[in-house]
């Protein structure tokens, strides 16, 4: 059976709410396919308004098809100029309070995805500091009013996204130009020692080491260091992990490369492991992943990091940190398949001082345990080594990143239409 699901959003001006709710309940009564959701916006100090929607509420089965949803008040009027104080008011609640995703188990239909999206792998900022989501997404509309977008991926990685975006109407003119990857690994911001690193490498089998990294500005505090270590410990795995010291709390600065890491790793751990694993600062990532010895990918899913590991044909364990991390793990896992998940939704504010959740050294084990096991035979290895063999088509004479880079060439050499 067809249904629809309609949003009301009334006035705040109680006459306008009324004849809402009127309307809603007249509808629903008439058919049963439809169900509402009234927004209801408060004017601050409106106690008429408020006494009717506390009475409207209890009265109102929760379970029914009519929902209503009280709109976050503000306590004190806005400055607002007397003529146009209602629309005003009405603009300061467009970008709705969305910390009420906080905890939600709520699903989001989003057109680049064609799955719909837990709220919990939204960005941070969207679900738990509604005020700058604001600024956000004040940035991210400004991109609509470009006439054309380079983005860094490749069509036969992201076929669906880019369907979605170029036949929107309002969105401008797509080119899906990637790869572009890191291909210098003396871009490195510390000494890194590769020699010392790939000749490691050199010395373990085939696909037998899992690399753990968690870009430029990923690192965890002690606790969290130690679960890690114990879950590789544990697991008996190979192991070459990118360990770096987490930036002092007042500075905007990047992790580093600890001096000695015995001072936040279980007492014992690197003579334990000894052969088995090595712990390094910096990791020149791109040679790591070329490795035939490296197996798979313990990642934040950074979108670098992403395109590195698919050009690689490595597949990945999932963990994210902070911005759009959660989003690119839920679409490697659930869209792409082409990952085990540690966690997708994990996730803390960018500097980690109070992270909110530690994953302990069981979970971290067991995504290990899923990605490396079978031997390389495994669906999710086919299907990044399938993405690998695109992602080098792609850039190719004729590829779909190649001639996407040539109609972006043309368009600017014509002015884009
Ligand atoms: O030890 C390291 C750590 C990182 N890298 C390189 O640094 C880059 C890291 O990039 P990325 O994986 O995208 O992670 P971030 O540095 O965290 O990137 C930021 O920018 C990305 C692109 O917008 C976003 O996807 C991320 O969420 C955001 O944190 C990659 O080229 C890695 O190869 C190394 O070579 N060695």
């Amino acid at each position: 059976m067809k249904k629809a699901e309609l949003v009301f959003i009334p006035s705040p001006m109680l006459s306008h709410l009324i004849s809402t709710v009127e309307m809603a309940k007249l509808l629903l009564q008439k058919d049963a396919r439809i169900s509402i959701t009234v927004l209801i916006m408060k004017l601050p100090n409106d106690t008429v308004l408020e006494s009717y929607t506390q009475k409207l509420s209890a009265a109102t089965d929760p379970c029914s098809r009519l929902k209503l949803i009280n709109l976050p008040g503000q306590d004190e009027m806005m400055p607002m100029k007397s003529e146009t104080f209602l629309f005003d008011f009405i603009d300061s609640q467009v970008i709705p309070d969305l910390t009420q995703y906080k905890n939600s188990d709520i699903e989001l239909l989003v057109p680049c995805f064609s799955s719909p999206i837990p709220a919990k792998v939204l960005p941070y900022v969207f679900v738990e500091d509604a005020p700058k989501s604001k600024t956000f997404l004040g940035s991210f509309k400004k991109f609509r009013e470009t006439r054309g977008i380079m983005v860094n991926t490749f069509s036969e990685l992201e076929s669906y996204a880019i369907q979605a975006l170029s036949t929107d109407a309002n969105t401008p003119k797509i080119y899906p130009v990637g790869p572009i990857l890191n291909s210098n690994d003396n871009n490195s911001p510390e000494n890194v020692s590769e020699e010392l690193i790939l000749d490691w490498l050199d010395n373990q089998s085939e696909s037998s080491v899992v690399f753990l990294c968690f870009g430029s500005m990923g690192s965890f505090d002690e606790c969290q260091v130690k679960e890690i270590a114990t879950a590789l410990e544990n697991s008996g795995q190979r192991f070459l992990w990118s360990l770096r010291r987490p930036p002092p709390k007042d500075k905007m600065e990047l992790p580093k490369t600890y001096d000695d890491p015995q001072e936040v790793l279980p007492d014992g751990f690197i003579e334990r492991t000894k052969g088995v694993g090595k712990v390094i600062g910096w990791a020149p990532q791109m040679a790591v992943l070329s490795h035939p010895a490296v197996g798979g990918f313990v990642s934040h899913c950074g979108w670098n990091s992403t395109l590195e590991s698919v050009w690689c044909g490595v597949p990945m364990a999932t963990w994210p940190l902070f911005a759009e991390q959660q989003l690119n793990a839920f679409q490697l896992v659930k869209e792409l398949g082409i990952a085990e998940a540690i966690r997708i939704d994990y996730r803390r504010a960018f500097k980690a001082e109070n992270p909110m959740d530690i994953v302990r050294s069981e979970e971290i084990e067991l995504g290990i345990s899923r990605l490396m096991g079978n031997n390389g035979k495994n669906e999710m290895k086919q299907k990044v080594a399938e993405l690998k063999n695109k992602s080098r088509m792609a850039l190719q004479e004729v590829g779909s990143s190649y001639t996407a880079q040539s109609l972006f060439i043309e368009d600017v050499i014509n002015g884009i239409a």
